[in-house]
């Protein structure tokens, strides 16, 4: 097969492939934006392999950067842009299911490609256009078919996290998982436990983030590979349950963990304890418990303004994206229509401050300062007080003398 109208970014490294040519060793395109191109999907970034080692590849370059050089990895840049070139290598001695112990670099490309995690992804491609294929991927991608390249086993061996790779493209690209593949990650799954946690979330994301995960969840359950993943163990039943949901319409990673987080009926202090457990940042475990709590209160269509405003307007479009899927009936417009009404979005918006309220009543500094504040805060949120300086000094009193 030949690919005449390649994407505009292999064009724009195909100078970089025959620079590479032209000192005498070879260059392939690899990975998934091979896999991609040939369906007709887009691609993010051009993977280089090359027969060139390292040292050769930087002689060749005048600008390189040593972005992975223990694994053959050098940066070729070309007119602003990054390439990666990578020495076509084997991994051998996988101790610990997921780095290899050593890196071995080898001129064939076969050798390389061998040991690839599936066929989809095991497919090569010269700068002309040219696809080699030595197991099948074609057909494999023709037929939506996700299988591992060789034996599943020692696949899975290499890098437990294929495993979950395997969910993530059944999701993905909406292919099924070919049963001897199948069966090696049942058989294999406990050994995805040793994967760091960050390298797994990202998978489970990509899953939900997918054109089918109902599919990818269903993989993820079956297989049992959700039991070596942190704080899923408990969850099969909501996690099937998952599963049985269509028209999926999310596109953000904080979604994800604001739908688990939903779906398992986790408190604020719960939401803490699994996103810590998955290594996210402050931010998203902040998120997530502000759109879970939007979430519940969209679905029983019991909208306050507080929760309006202490959401805020993308949060309000994740938790409606959420609230959908479990047969939520509220428009998102509508919704952001609410929001926008309120009297003020945000904090700095209030026309009164701690310390205009020091200056202008007796209050003193200490907590009933900030209730205060809080109150007023509330008040103009709801409607009940004009945002206007004098009418909030005016309450701020008044509260003062009751409180
Ligand atoms: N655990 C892994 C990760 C990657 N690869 C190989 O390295 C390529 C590039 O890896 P990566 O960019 O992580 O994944 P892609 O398949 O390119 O998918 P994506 O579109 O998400 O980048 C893969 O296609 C595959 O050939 C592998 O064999 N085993
Ligand atoms: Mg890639």
């Amino acid at each position: 097969m030949i690919i005449k109208k390649l994407p505009v970014e292999f064009e724009r490294a195909r100078v970089i492939m025959q620079q590479i040519e032209a000192a005498g060793f070879e260059a392939y395109f690899v990975g998934g934006s091979v896999r991609d191109t040939i369906s007709g999907n887009l691609i993010h970034d051009v993977d280089i392999a090359s027969s060139a080692y390292p040292e050769e590849i930087k002689k060749i370059f005048t600008h390189t950067v040593d972005t992975g050089i223990d694994h053959g990895t050098v940066m070729v840049l070309d007119h602003g842009e990054g390439y990666e070139v990578t020495t076509f290598r084997t991994e051998s001695g996988y101790q610990d299911f997921r780095r290899p112990d050593s890196v071995t670099f080898v001129r064939s490309l076969s050798e390389d490609l061998k040991r690839r995690d599936f066929t989809i992804n095991a497919l090569a491609m010269r700068e002309n256009g040219e696809v080699i294929d030595l197991f099948n991927g074609l057909k494999d991608l023709k037929n939506g078919v996700i299988r591992a390249v060789g034996t599943p086993q020692q696949r899975f061996h290499e890098d437990a996290l294929r495993m979950m790779r395997a969910a993530r493209f059944a999701s993905q690209l909406d292919f099924k998982i070919e049963s001897k593949t199948m069966a090696g990650i049942e058989a294999n799954a406990p050994l995805l436990a040793k994967i760091a946690v960050e390298r797994t979330r990202v998978e489970l994301e990509k899953l939900f983030l997918g054109q089918n995960p109902a599919d990818g969840i269903e993989v993820f359950v079956t297989t049992g590979l959700f039991k070596y993943c942190p704080m899923l163990a408990p969850f099969e039943a909501d996690l099937r349950q998952l599963a049985t949901l269509s028209e999926w319409n999310l596109s953000l990673s904080t979604e994800v963990w604001a739908l688990l987080s939903y779906t398992f009926y986790f408190q604020n202090k719960q939401i803490g304890q699994f996103l810590r457990a998955w290594k996210t940042s402050n931010q998203v475990i902040n998120d997530t418990v502000q759109i879970v709590r939007a979430v519940t209160e969209i679905l029983e269509e019991e909208q306050s303004p507080m929760m309006l405003f202490q959401t805020g307007r993308d949060r309000l479009v994740s938790a409606n994206k959420i609230a959908l899927l479990f047969g939520g009936e509220l428009q998102t417009n509508d919704i952001l229509a609410h929001y926008d009404a309120l009297p003020i979005k945000n904090k700095s918006e209030l026309k009164i401050d701690g310390k205009q309220l020091l200056q202008e009543t007796e209050l003193q500094p200490g907590p009933q300062l900030g209730t205060i504040l809080m109150q007023l805060e509330q008040a103009v949120v709801n409607g009940t007080i004009d945002n206007q300086h004098g009418l909030l000094i005016e309450a701020a009193r008044k509260m003062a003398k009751e409180g």
